[in-house]
């Protein structure tokens, strides 16, 4: 350590430090102050003393990363972790780091969710403008959607280590360790044993299970291999393990990694044994939905996320029969599927999404006689675009084909974790809709865009965090906006 001045000492990484820290940050970890620095340090709790290790530092070392090594005052909150290779203590006394997908692990459920319900309320006043003392933010709870902690998780995903197995990183680490599996995940994919695999050729494997029990495992194949080549040598051990894979409902994908650009997609050179195409089933308030997602497409990943969501979205959304209502960043239709039962045979939904599979996803759903319709949504105007929704809302107002949704009574939006930003803000804003329900996966985010929202003259009037990654930082977030 470089002494600076007498109260502000420098400090390196890999060098241990005594800290208390104070209060939950955005990200995972938890904010400590000593000698005159900040530090954001993971595996801790509020009220605890703990020895840590400084793992990286902020623009002129302002700030500094820690890993907590060893608790010398345990917080009341704290119990033993569920799975040994993300337990940091452990981790820290077998001389690795741990792994990164359940960094709450170590808190008790209940104080998971209050925490995060601080870092949602945080967010929106530091990044949105609204007050501390706002009673929405007072009594803002986020809501566990299921009583189970563990084996929910509907997607999983893994990378590969240098010995072929299945493994995952560590926070801000490329070095991946092995695991045996993944607590979180739902019996089904864990059934799947995948780390009985040894995965030549592969650079990642994600699986998929479905709510009517059909299974997706695809395994992206390194760029330095062909996806034939490496699939033909998998295949004997998946049969093995697996049996006649494709009469068990497990069908398998092998695909190309992808050097640049985002997104999924079907290519040419893929290598596919069964159907992709997973049936998903949601209940919810006396009506049924059903819906085609392709395994590598986006779907609520917990078995009870698609229920409650859309619950809760139908009752922030607050429509009425024969209403108009947008669906933006509506990945394969869940909440298109909603809004269509909410406003029924006279109204109209206009879906949006902007990866070419999973909206052909929701065009079939969606269409005439398409499965993701109910009884009440049987006649239902729903046009699924394919598209960014930048752009098609700048078609909305323009292009006659938009007529009917020129109009919309209220906007539901669900971005991925970069939000929608400033320009898309400004859009809905234009169509003045009478609310607008954000559905957020990342608080930041929702902070940001509630900013520009309220520049433009919108007010938040209900907000609700959902527990939809237990064990984790991530929480899902709800919010309905009315204009001033
Ligand atoms: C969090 S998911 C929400 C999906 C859906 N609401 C659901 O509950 O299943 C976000 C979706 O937005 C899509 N997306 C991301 N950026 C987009 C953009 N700029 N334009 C259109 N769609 C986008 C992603 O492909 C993804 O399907």
């Amino acid at each position: 350590m470089n002494h600076q001045s007498e109260d502000q000492i420098n400090f390196s990484i890999g060098d241990i430090v005594e800290l208390n820290p104070e209060k939950v940050a955005h990200g995972g970890s938890f904010v400590a102050r000593a000698n005159g620095r900040v530090f954001f340090v993971r595996h801790s709790l509020p009220g605890e003393t703990v020895r840590a290790v400084i793992t990286g530092s902020g623009p002129k070392n302002r700030f500094f990363f820690a890993d907590t090594v060893e608790v010398l005052s345990a917080s009341a909150n704290r119990r033993q972790h569920p799975w040994a290779p993300a337990d940091a203590l452990l981790a820290a006394q077998e001389n690795r780091l741990p792994v990164g997908g359940m960094e709450f692990g170590h808190i008790t459920p209940s104080v998971q969710q209050e925490l995060k319900a601080v870092v949602i309320a945080e967010q929106l006043q530091r990044l949105g403008g609204i007050a501390a003392d706002h009673p929405l933010l007072e009594q803002l709870t986020v809501k566990p959607v299921s009583e189970k902690e563990l084996g929910q998780r509907t997607r999983v995903h893994f990378g590969v280590d240098a010995q072929r197995h299945i493994a995952m990183y560590p926070h801000q680490s490329n070095e991946p360790q092995t695991v045996d599996g993944f607590p979180l995940a739902a019996a089904a994919l864990e059934n799947l044993h995948l780390e009985q695999l040894e995965l030549s050729g592969i650079s990642r494997v994600d699986a998929a299970v479905s709510s009517t029990g059909q299974r997706f495992v695809q395994f992206t194949v390194g760029a330095e291999n062909k996806p034939a080549v490496v699939a033909e040598n998998l295949k004997p051990q998946l049969e093995q393990l697996w049996g006649d894979f494709q009469e068990r409902r497990i069908a398998v994908r092998f695909t190309a990694e992808r050097i640049s650009g985002r997104g999924r997609g079907v290519r040419a050179a893929d290598v596919l044994w069964g159907d992709p195409v997973l049936q998903e089933n949601v209940s919810f308030e006396g009506a049924k939905l059903n819906f085609e997602v392709d395994g590598a497409g986006f779907w609520q990943n917990h078995t009870a996320a698609p229920a409650t969501l859309s619950a809760l979205v139908r009752e922030f959304a607050d429509l009425k029969s024969g209403e108009t209502a947008f669906d933006l960043y509506a990945g394969a239709g869940l909440l298109t599927g909603v809004l269509a039962d909410a406003v029924g045979e006279k109204g109209h939904v206009l879906s949006v999404e902007g990866s070419p599979v999973t909206s052909s996803n929701a065009e079939k759903n969606f269409a005439r006689q398409g499965i993701s319709r109910t009884e009440r949504s049987s006649k239902t105007v729903i046009k699924v675009v394919r598209g960014d929704v930048a752009k098609v809302l700048r078609n909305v107002s323009t292009k006659p084909e938009y007529r009917a949704f020129a109009r919309p009574d209220v906007v539901v939006l669900d971005p991925s974790r970069e939000g929608a930003g400033r320009q898309v803000m400004e859009q809905i804003d234009q169509l003045d809709p009478r609310a607008i329900v954000y559905v957020a996966c990342d608080p930041a985010a929702l902070g940001r865009d509630t900013g520009y929202l309220r520049e433009l003259g919108w007010s938040l009037a209900k907000v609700q965090g959902l527990d939809m990654y237990p064990c984790t930082h991530h929480v899902e977030t709800i919010a309905r906006f009315e204009r001033r």
